[in-house]
């Protein structure tokens, strides 16, 4: 890497915000080299739509710095139906999928540092008849990656979670003893190797309501996360828990974790969205490639109306840079 990370930024589902922000992107300076992957026609015709005087570049081999000057690098990408501003087309689906693996692969050859992603809408992407649940996934299989973690930061905490987007009905049986090992194993490695934390200290929620009661209101704890947090102790790691849900993000518990892990989505993102709601960043632990994304949905109620804020976007590319920093660090060799 150069001293300037290249960043990729995916524009995400194009009848929503994603397109808004991007076009916001080009009036803030940022200590990168930023490539934004959209059809250069519709960012255009929603920078129109927002009043903004937008230039753009083609990307080449590496953008320039982004210095907020009303320019934005872009990588073509070429969107099959008209779009409009809040109205989803399945028809733009495997568009929205498309620049999601131009980024991943472009990450994978080093022709990138990192990528960061504006929101999809997983709905439409399925009504087009194409199984999706989330980037998290998406990318964990198409990197051939067989478990990856999804952790939000933001409001002053780190929160990661046991399984992501599945019904509830499932989420008690998803939660084995080997997928818990291994969400903890990523999780630990990833808070040491990029967030650069020495000895991760990390609060374990319970499943169910004060964390089973002794076995009377459910027994995950006892036969699947307590055992699973003993045997990871053994090794050394410094795990608190199963604690209950409800106080588990106490202000004291928020002083002294440097990471927690929710058990399912909502258990642990109502808490964090709450404290942080716009300001937040999404990364995938565990991939071999660095993505960070928004902590935000495709806003289609707002989408062309000039209300989207790009807080979450710039926290998104300001944490995928210092990550990509630190991977090249450590990957630098010392000489003696
Ligand atoms: N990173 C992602 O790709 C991502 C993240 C979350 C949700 N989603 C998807 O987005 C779709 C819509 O999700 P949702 O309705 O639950 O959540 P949402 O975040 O799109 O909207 C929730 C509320 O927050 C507002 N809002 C969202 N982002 C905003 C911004 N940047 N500035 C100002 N207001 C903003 C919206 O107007 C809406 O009122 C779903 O398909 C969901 O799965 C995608
Ligand atoms: N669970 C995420 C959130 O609430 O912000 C969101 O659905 C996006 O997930 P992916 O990064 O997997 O698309």
């Amino acid at each position: 890497m150069s001293s300037l990370p290249c960043i990729a930024i995916t524009s995400g589902e194009p009848a929503g915000i994603g397109l808004d922000v991007c076009v916001k992107l080009a009036f803030q300076a940022l200590p990168a080299g930023l490539v934004v992957l959209a059809d250069i026609a519709a960012l255009h015709t929603r920078a129109a739509q927002l009043g903004l005087s937008l230039k753009t570049y083609a990307f080449a081999e590496r953008p320039q710095a982004h210095t907020g000057d009303g320019r934005l690098c872009v990588l073509d990408v070429h969107v099959p139906a008209p779009v409009v501003a809040g109205t989803l087309n399945a028809k733009n689906s495997a568009y929205v999928l498309n620049m999601l693996d131009i980024a991943r692969e472009g990450c994978q050859t080093g022709r990138f540092d990192a990528m960061v992603t504006a929101p999809v809408h997983k709905g439409i992407i399925n009504d087009a008849g194409i199984a999706f649940t989330g980037h998290t996934e998406y990318l964990a299989e198409t990197t051939h990656t067989p478990q990856v973690v999804m952790m939000l930061t933001g409001g002053g905490m780190r929160v990661a979670l046991a399984t992501t987007h599945i019904p509830l009905t499932q989420v008690s049986s998803a939660i084995t003893q080997a997928s818990l090992t291994s969400t903890l194993h990523i999780l630990h490695h990833d808070l040491i190797h990029k967030f650069g934390i020495e000895k991760p200290r990390i609060y374990v929620a319970g499943l169910n309501p004060h964390a089973g009661e002794n076995g009377y209101l459910g027994d995950e704890e006892i036969k699947t996360i307590n055992p699973v947090l003993n045997a990871l102790r053994s090794e050394g790691m410094d795990l608190v828990g199963a604690l209950p849900a409800d106080t588990l993000f106490s202000q004291k518990n928020l002083a002294q974790a440097d990471a927690f892990l929710a058990m399912y989505h909502d258990q642990g993102l109502t808490v964090l969205k709450h404290a942080s709601f716009g300001e937040g960043v999404n990364v995938t632990l565990g991939l071999p490639i660095t993505r960070t994304s928004v902590d935000h949905g495709t806003a289609l109620d707002i989408a062309g109306s000039g209300n989207a804020d790009i807080g979450s976007l710039l926290s998104a590319i300001h944490l995928a840079i210092e990550i990509a920093h630190k991977q090249t660090n450590s990957q630098t060799p010392k000489h003696a």
